[in-house]
């Protein structure tokens, strides 16, 4: 039967066009597959900076997760090859970008567009937690949409990778729940938390405990501040599942099924995704 070998890629497979972005790692580029003129995403790993980094094990658990995912709402990793300093993550392209630009240029985004999000948030989670990856680290800049304007979770760093971020990185705690805040044993609830400031940050342009320093980010998540502004306006539909989300209690929040049961989501979620 056909051979099922795993392509041998490397750089003269591919020609690159414009940059996309630059990762702390390393930059992506939009390129194409020669014989197949397929468009793909190329990110460029300096092996130093692994080396420098000690992130390894990360890249590899990132690659065995990631070529193990078929969602439609995850972007792929099709694949990888190396030179003698480069790595080379051979990615899907995200047509339209990141979806923290679209979130800046519009200041926020519509209760539709928010819960189709969130929709597509919550499948590719109940997607991933089946497959018993907890993913622990979705913000606005891990979150791309392809051509059509359809999420796809990005950061491959999963677990393993967000959690070298958060002790090494000083990146915003805005995002994480109490218990990883705190430190302790969390599992896969962290999602739904996270979920729930997205929606937040959706709706109203800016994360819920967003604070001038760190400590006084950390300070409000512990207690669970949260406000509604009074503009934009925004639904009671839209607070209350905020509300049944951002729960101290992790086994109080609701579940993901549940969130594509909530009445928001059912009234305002485009099914298409
Ligand atoms: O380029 C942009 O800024 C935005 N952009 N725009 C369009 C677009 N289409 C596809 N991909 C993009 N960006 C790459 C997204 C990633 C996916 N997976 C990654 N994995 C990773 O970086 N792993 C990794 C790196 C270094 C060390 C370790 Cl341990 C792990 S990065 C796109």
């Amino acid at each position: 039967q056909r051979e099922t070998r795993k392509k041998q890629w490397s750089l003269k497979d591919f020609e690159i066009g414009k940059p996309l972005g630059k990762g702390k790692f390393g930059r992506v580029y939009v390129a194409r597959e020669l014989k197949s003129k397929y468009i793909v995403a190329l990110k460029l790993i300096f092996k130093e900076q692994i080396e420098k980094y000690n992130i390894h094990n990360q890249l590899r658990r990132e690659m065995e997760i990631q070529t193990s995912l078929r969602h439609p709402n995850i972007l792929r990793l099709y694949g990888w090859f190396h030179d003698d300093e480069r790595i080379f993550l051979i990615l899907e392209y995200a047509h339209r970008g990141e979806l923290y630009r679209l979130l800046r240029k519009n200041g926020h985004l519509s209760e539709k567009q928010a819960a189709t999000y969130i929709a597509s948030l919550t499948n590719a989670l109940a997607y991933c937690h089946e497959k018993h990856v907890i993913h622990r680290d979705i913000k606005p800049e891990n979150l791309l949409l392809d051509h059509e304007g359809r999420l796809k979770i990005a950061d491959f760093g999963w677990s393993v990778q967000s959690r070298s971020k958060r002790h090494t990185m000083c990146g915003t705690l805005d995002y994480l729940a109490p218990e990883m805040v705190e430190n302790k044993a969390h599992d896969y609830a962290v999602d739904n938390w996270t979920l729930g400031i997205l929606c937040y940050e959706f709706l109203y342009g800016a994360p819920p405990f967003e604070a001038e320093t760190q400590s006084d980010t950390f300070k409000r998540i512990m207690r669970v501040d949260l406000s509604f502004p009074s503009t934009p306006p925004v639904s009671e539909d839209a607070k209350n599942l905020i509300l049944r989300l951002l729960v101290r209690d992790s086994t109080q929040r609701l579940s993901l099924q549940k969130i594509l049961e909530h009445p928001w989501i059912i009234k305002n979620a485009d099914p298409t995704g």
